[in-house]
């Protein structure tokens, strides 16, 4: 099964376009948990088994586990989460970038020796520094395109004189994962949800590939306006919040209460769908 077959599966089953972000902070957690880097896998199996049956897809961001030297843990959860929630397809969030050579390994630590169905990617360094991701067979590659954060407009934001049309940066990257970079199919984009007006555009130029969307909640993106930008009947919208369901409590019913964050925010994605 491919990564975009098995988002559409999840996007059913679970009638959700919530990505839930694992981005464990041992400082964050509750209780007994609390500053324990030890226990970073259990922290994040307890959101995982919460919220399965609510989301598209999960996704851990992979220096919240190496900062903490977690890498084994990693792995622990990567195998519990295609073991107790093998439906829900599992997006790496690396942000990697490199030299072809180099990017070989990435890919291999990416789908391999984490087995992550898709995986996040810095387009700057040109095709030749994606392309080793797209040799993986079925497995899905988002690159960067107009990313959440305010200074993501100090490079994305900037007119390529040398193209026609002068297009913007970002929007020259979502023509290329619409066309002659998506060589297996499984190309996305990742446009912030505190930018509806980006993520419109980027729909624009790149109808049908699936965009990952992350800035609702902690960083105050508008889930409403997020939907009617970027949702397409055909086309996939993985919504990820982090923070804002993973600490929904800093006591001990952490579990219960990312569970209700999500029920709440996956119901306010779908009740958004024009
Ligand atoms: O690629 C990403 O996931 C990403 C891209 C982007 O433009 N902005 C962004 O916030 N992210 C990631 O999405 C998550 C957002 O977390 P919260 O702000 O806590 O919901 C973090 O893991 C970020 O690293």
């Amino acid at each position: 099964m491919t990564f975009l077959d098995k988002l559409a599966t999840a996007q059913q089953t679970n009638g959700s376009l919530l990505c839930v972000g694992l981005d464990p902070e041992p400082a964050k957690f509750p209780g007994q948990l609390k500053g324990d880097a030890s226990r970073i896998y259990d922290f994040c199996a307890r959101i995982v088994d919460a919220t399965a049956g609510l989301v598209i897809a999960f996704k851990p961001q992979i220096a919240y586990f190496a900062a903490h030297r977690a890498e084994a843990q990693l792995e622990q959860l990567m195998e519990h989460m295609r073991r107790n929630a093998p439906g829900v397809p599992v997006i790496l969030d690396a942000k990697r970038g490199d030299i072809g050579s180099t990017a070989e390994q990435y890919a291999i630590e990416a789908f391999e020796r984490y087995g992550a169905d898709a995986v996040t990617l810095s387009p700057f360094m040109g095709f030749d520094s994606v392309a080793p991701y797209l040799k993986h067979q079925g497995k899905g590659a988002f690159l960067l395109c107009r990313t959440s954060n305010p200074g993501g407009s100090d490079l994305q934001g900037q007119r390529l004189a040398g193209i026609e049309g002068q297009p913007f940066l970002y929007e020259h990257v979502a023509r290329l994962a619409q066309g002659p970079w998506n060589l297996n199919g499984q190309l996305g984009l990742v446009v912030g949800a505190t930018y509806p007006a980006e993520i419109e555009r980027v729909r624009e130029l790149a109808p049908t590939v699936p965009l990952l969307i992350p800035g609702v909640g902690a960083q105050g993106g508008d889930a409403v306006a997020t939907v009617r930008a970027g949702w397409r009947p055909d086309a996939p919208i993985i919504v990820n919040s982090s923070r804002a369901i993973i600490y929904a409590s800093s006591g001990d019913d952490f579990a219960e209460a990312a569970q209700k964050a999500a029920r709440s925010t996956r119901d306010a994605l779908e009740a958004a769908k024009p």
